[in-house]
């Protein structure tokens, strides 16, 4: 998967700007705000149809104009595929592939296949459950795409068993039929994400303590554990059992929507006791991890985003991480950093052909 020309018109502190890629190596350079990590989101913007750092979509407009374009031109299984992502103040957001718009963009997540790594990813270590679980979500999802439908289904019926335990409360009122409906269908959506999320952690969780022990030479050890409550048994056996804490608590407290991962290091909560340097390779490993999968899956090398990777890892580990990016198969790379002397010596000492693009 090779990203060949990008060209962005109003896309934020974008006016207009055309990049002619390397097929290789590609680094945006430059001081802080130039738009370094704006280019990287454009990228991004394309193979999941929305902004990694900005989710409100209008936001992404430049400041004072009505409508961006992103427009790229990727090279995939020997064929060009032209993608863009446009929007305009008051219209929806188009993507198109080849001229043909998609009618869901669903359809479009995967085809794109690409992993960023960015200081946003912290977020995974000190945010609540929710961002853990979405990025298990996005990984399957990119492979997968029964999965998206089962967790879109799930949550559309959770939210409607929520409202019903709300409306019960309201109006001091119990229909046992209409909850069971929403148990039985909760129970299939749900263990199917189930299942799928413990195979896919099964493989993944591997591949990812060999990517930390690569970066830090097995100085530390860490883990990375499943936490579902559907573990404890099936989820319409949960649901029952825990119906007159749901009535209380006036939502449903057992199931899929609560499944966290555990990350650990020698044995402790990385959040508490892991130093800053450990929790970026933590972050770093789990993205390569992330890499290495949907690579496994798909056959095909996704496009990295390495966004500021540099800052607060010691020699040794940059040095791995070169040596990872050097030796495998890796695919197209784009890095962003504040000293372009410092991306040029560690992309030179990859044996591989570079761009360097000074914003
Ligand atoms: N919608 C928008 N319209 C205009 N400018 C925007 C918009 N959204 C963000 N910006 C500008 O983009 C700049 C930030 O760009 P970006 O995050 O890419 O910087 P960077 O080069 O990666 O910087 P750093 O080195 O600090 O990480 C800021 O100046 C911000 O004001």
């Amino acid at each position: 998967m090779i990203l060949n020309t990008l060209s962005l018109v109003n896309y934020k502190n974008f006016e207009s700007q055309v990049f002619d890629f390397d097929a290789k190596i590609n680094c945006f350079v430059g001081v802080n705000g130039v738009g370094k990590t704006n280019a990287l989101d454009a990228i991004y913007h394309l193979a999941f149809g929305k902004s990694y750092f900005n989710p409100i979509a209008l936001q992404n407009i430049k400041h004072d104009t009505e409508f961006f374009v992103v427009d790229g031109n990727f090279e995939k299984h020997k064929r060009t595929e032209k993608i863009i992502v446009s929007l305009k103040r008051g219209q929806k957001k188009i993507i198109k592939r080849n001229g043909k718009a998609y009618e869901k963009f669903s359809e479009h997540i995967g085809f794109i296949p690409l992993v960023i790594i960015s200081p946003a990813d912290r977020d995974l270590i000190i945010e609540g459950s929710d961002t853990r679980r979405k990025f298990i979500d996005s990984v399957i999802s990119q492979s997968d795409k029964t999965y998206l439908a089962s967790l879109i289904a799930y949550n559309k019926v959770l939210s409607q068993r929520n409202a019903l335990l709300k409306y019960f409360a309201l109006n001091n009122t119990f229909n046992g039929d209409t909850l069971t409906i929403y148990n039985e269908q909760l129970n299939t959506f749900g263990n199917d994400i189930f299942k799928k999320r413990d195979e896919f952690l099964k493989i993944f969780i591997p591949i990812f303590k060999e990517r930390y022990q690569a970066i830090c030479q097995s100085k530390e050890t860490i883990d990375l554990k499943y936490k579902s409550d559907l573990f404890n048994g099936e989820l319409i056996h949960l649901l029952e059992s825990n119906l007159n804490k749901d009535k209380a608590l006036q939502y449903t407290s057992v199931g899929s929507h609560k499944d966290d991962l555990v990350f650990l290091i020698d044995k402790f909560p990385i959040k508490k006791f892991g130093s800053q340097g450990q929790q970026k390779s933590f972050l770093i490993a789990l993205k390569l991890a992330q890499f290495d999968f949907i690579k496994q899956q798909s056959g095909v090398s996704p496009i990295l985003l390495l966004d500021d990777i540099f800052d607060k890892l010691d020699e040794n580990r940059v040095a791995q991480i070169i040596s990872l990016v050097d030796d495998e198969n890796f695919g197209q790379i784009f890095i962003s950093d504040t000293h372009a002397d410092r991306t040029e010596n560690i992309v030179k000492q990859i044996h591989q052909s570079y761009k360097l693009f000074k914003l």
